[in-house]
């Protein structure tokens, strides 16, 4: 099976260097600025599980001269019209797309642009960035990666998928329902990087504030309803676990989007939390906790973009 791993930042440079490390058929499609970084300190993996230095196979969208079994999805969510437009010659009838983009809106602009065949659920639980020299930090051990197919049938491309997937030093997963699994990833991630966007701090610091753990469960409660009103409702165990998790003060969490307001980055707030927002007000349900999370997120980057003028 030949991957075209869209992007090498830090989920793509992470699962895409471990699949290659595992001697499996990888090409990175990356942005010229990328590629001379690459091409000068090769794909760096600094990590829990083990560090790798890797020299990858490396293409650029004027180069795309032919096509993939599987394209692996891992730009932000605000580049993806872009990428969508510098895929489109890698993708035939038969090739399948995965990606791990937050939230759902993605999915329906990929079928759009692609048809359903062409689309395979997935998601990752990681926590990995980039360093000052391009270099891929894992902050954490986890290395889940999950995939499937959006209408739960074990198809035989997705049979051979897992089989490309699994054993190559991750935890490679295929789910019997990603559909639910991805419902439940966008409610987990709204209430984490909610929480952490809008009170900014990891939920360490959150709960340590006066009536942090009370804003904390409000917050889930909210994105639960929501999720719950206008996609699939989470499991009750999924959701306990959950509240388990961001009001834990012994393992402090952050989310990928508090990181980039941290470091000044843009911010995937309309996928993560303006889709939320918007998908509440056309339900007619209540949303004042996210809507102030989105609120905030606009008037950060705001500000950004001010400082880049
Ligand atoms: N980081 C994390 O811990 C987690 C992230 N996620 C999700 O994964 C997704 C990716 O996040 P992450 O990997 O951290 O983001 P990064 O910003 O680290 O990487 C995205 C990469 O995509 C590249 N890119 C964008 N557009 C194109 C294009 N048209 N062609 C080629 N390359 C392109 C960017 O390249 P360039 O350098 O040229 O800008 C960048 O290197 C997000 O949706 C995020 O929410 C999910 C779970 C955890
Ligand atoms: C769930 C979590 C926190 C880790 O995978 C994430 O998706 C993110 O930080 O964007």
């Amino acid at each position: 099976m030949k991957l075209l791993v869209v992007g090498a930042g830090s989920t793509g440079g992470y699962f895409g260097g471990r699949l290659q490390q595992a001697g499996r058929d990888v090409t990175f499609l990356v942005r010229p600025r990328r590629a001379e970084q690459l091409r000068a300190t090769g794909l760096q993996i600094r990590s829990p599980h083990g560090d790798v230095d890797l020299v990858p196979d490396l293409v650029q969208a004027d180069g795309l001269d032919q096509t993939y079994d599987a394209i692996f999805l891992t730009v932000k969510a605000y580049a993806l019209d872009a990428a969508l437009a510098d895929i489109a010659p890698a993708v035939r009838p038969e090739t399948m797309i995965l990606p791990i983009l937050n939230g759902m809106a993605h999915i329906d602009r990929l079928t759009e642009r692609f048809g359903t065949q062409a689309v395979i659920g997935g998601l990752c639980k990681c926590s990995t960035t980039l360093g000052e020299a391009g270099e891929i930090l894992q902050l954490n051990p986890m290395q889940d990666l999950t995939y499937g197919e959006l209408d739960g049938s074990q198809s035989d491309r997705i049979q051979r998928l897992d089989g490309f997937m699994k054993g190559a030093g991750f935890n490679a997963r295929l789910s019997a329902d990603i559909a639910l699994e991805m419902w439940e990833k966008w409610f987990f991630l709204s209430s984490l990087a909610g929480s952490t966007c809008l009170l900014r701090g990891d939920t360490g610091q959150i709960n340590a504030a006066p009536s942090g753990t009370d804003a904390v469960h409000a917050i889930i409660d909210e994105a639960a309803a929501i999720i719950s009103a206008v996609g699939i409702a989470p499991r009750p165990d999924y959701v306990a676990g959950t509240r388990a998790q961001l009001t834990n003060t012994e393992a402090p969490l952050s989310s990928s989007m508090f990181r980039d307001m941290q470091a000044g980055l843009a911010v995937e707030a309309d996928a993560i939390i303006g889709d939320l927002v918007h998908r509440a007000k056309a339900a007619s349900l209540p949303a004042p906790l996210m809507t102030a999370a989105f609120v905030n997120l606009a008037l950060y980057d705001a500000a950004r973009q001010e400082r880049l003028i």
